[in-house]
This record gives C-alpha cells, structure tokens and sequence, in this order.
C-alpha cells in the first residue's frame, strides 16, 4: 500500500475525467434506464466486492420498486493495473435459481469478470442475467460480454475513484480520475 505522501502524488498527478456531479447524472440515467426494463420483475441484485460497493450503495436508494439483494466476491487484478486469473472468493448463492439476477460491478474492462458471473448464475438456473457497470472501458480487443446498462464510456486508460482502487487505495473518490 502506498504511504501518505505517495498516495497524495498518485492524486495529485491525475486527471479528473468525470466528476463527481457528472458521476451522479449517470447513476440517476442508470436508475431510469432500470426501473424501466427490470422494475416489475423483482430482480435479485448482486453486487460484485469490493470495487461496485460505492455504486451500489449510491444506485440502489433509486431503484423504487420490490428488489432481493446479495453480493458476489470476484477478483481478478488485486493491487496490480493488469487482470491475472478470476479468483472467486464469494460465489452466487443457490437462490438465483428461476430468478431475474441484476448483476452491479464498478467497471467492465476485458470482460472476463462479468462474464463469468453471468455463466456461473446461468448455471445455476437463473431465469435471466442482466448486467450494470458504471464504468464501460473502450478497448480495442472484443469482451465476452457487452453490459446492459452503462453508466459512463471511459477511454482505455486505468482509471480509478468511485469504488475502484489505485493500487489499492483512492475507492473513496467522488469522480473518477486516470491515471497519467
Ligand atoms: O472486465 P475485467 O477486465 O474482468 O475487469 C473488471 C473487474 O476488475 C475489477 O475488479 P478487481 O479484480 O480489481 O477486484 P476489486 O473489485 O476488489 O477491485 C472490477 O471491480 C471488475 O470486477
Ligand atoms: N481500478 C480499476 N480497476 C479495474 N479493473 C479493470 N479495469 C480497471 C481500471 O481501469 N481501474
């Protein structure tokens, strides 16, 4: 973990490419987008530990309508800026089955996390798996899986604040930033 002086350097030196009201105009879309396709099929929601915690927390209180919730531990880059292997720490519970599962996480990047997921609740006999990231990374390879409710395109570049770390720290940032 980086100490006091180096984590204020990795702030300092980085961009600011959402901020934070911008951050929260994309959770209140999120939210409309769904109610509208989602809000009379009292979904299970689960949110992927640790880096969906914030947008989980703030997109939740606007979905007003009966909904079950739970969460999955999924990690694939622990401290470091590349994935490695998907580690599952927390699987999906046997109740997705016959449910409509609403599956939140911070980021989509390569893919590999959500699509693994949303294999594993389809396995385990869900009767639909819907995807919602805030952050979907434009990258130039093909991902597995495309999310059905996105809050905001960032550019390939690693990114962090609003639940996803630094190195393992900055998850507590209002907006988002990139690293230089
Ligand atoms: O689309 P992918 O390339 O698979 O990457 C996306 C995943 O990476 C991050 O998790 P990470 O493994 O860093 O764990 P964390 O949530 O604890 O930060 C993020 O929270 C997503 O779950
Ligand atoms: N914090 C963070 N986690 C990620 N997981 C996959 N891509 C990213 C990223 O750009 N930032």
């Amino acid at each position: 973990m980086p100490n006091f002086a180096e984590a204020q350097g990795i702030l300092n030196s980085s961009d600011i490419l959402f901020t934070a009201a911008e951050v929260d105009a994309a959770v209140d879309r999120m939210a409309a987008d769904i109610t509208a396709k989602l809000g009379s099929d009292y979904p299970l929601v689960l949110s992927v530990m640790g880096g969906a915690v914030v947008f989980t927390g703030q997109l939740l209180p606007r979905l007003v309508f009966p909904l079950d919730f739970d969460y999955v531990h999924v990690s694939r880059y622990g401290d470091k800026t590349h994935g490695g292997e998907l580690v599952w720490r927390t699987a999906p519970k046997e109740d997705v089955r016959d449910r409509v599962v609403l599956v939140l996480d911070d980021i989509l990047d390569e893919g590999h996390t959500m699509a693994a997921i949303r294999d594993k609740v389809m396995e385990m006999g869900a009767k639909a798996c819907y995807s919602g990231v805030f952050a979907n990374k434009l990258i130039a390879k093909e991902k597995p899986i495309a999310a059905d409710f996105v809050g905001i395109d960032v550019p390939d570049r690693y990114v962090f604040g609003y639940g996803m770390d630094v190195r393992g720290i900055w998850r507590n940032l209002p907006a988002i930033h990139a690293l230089k």
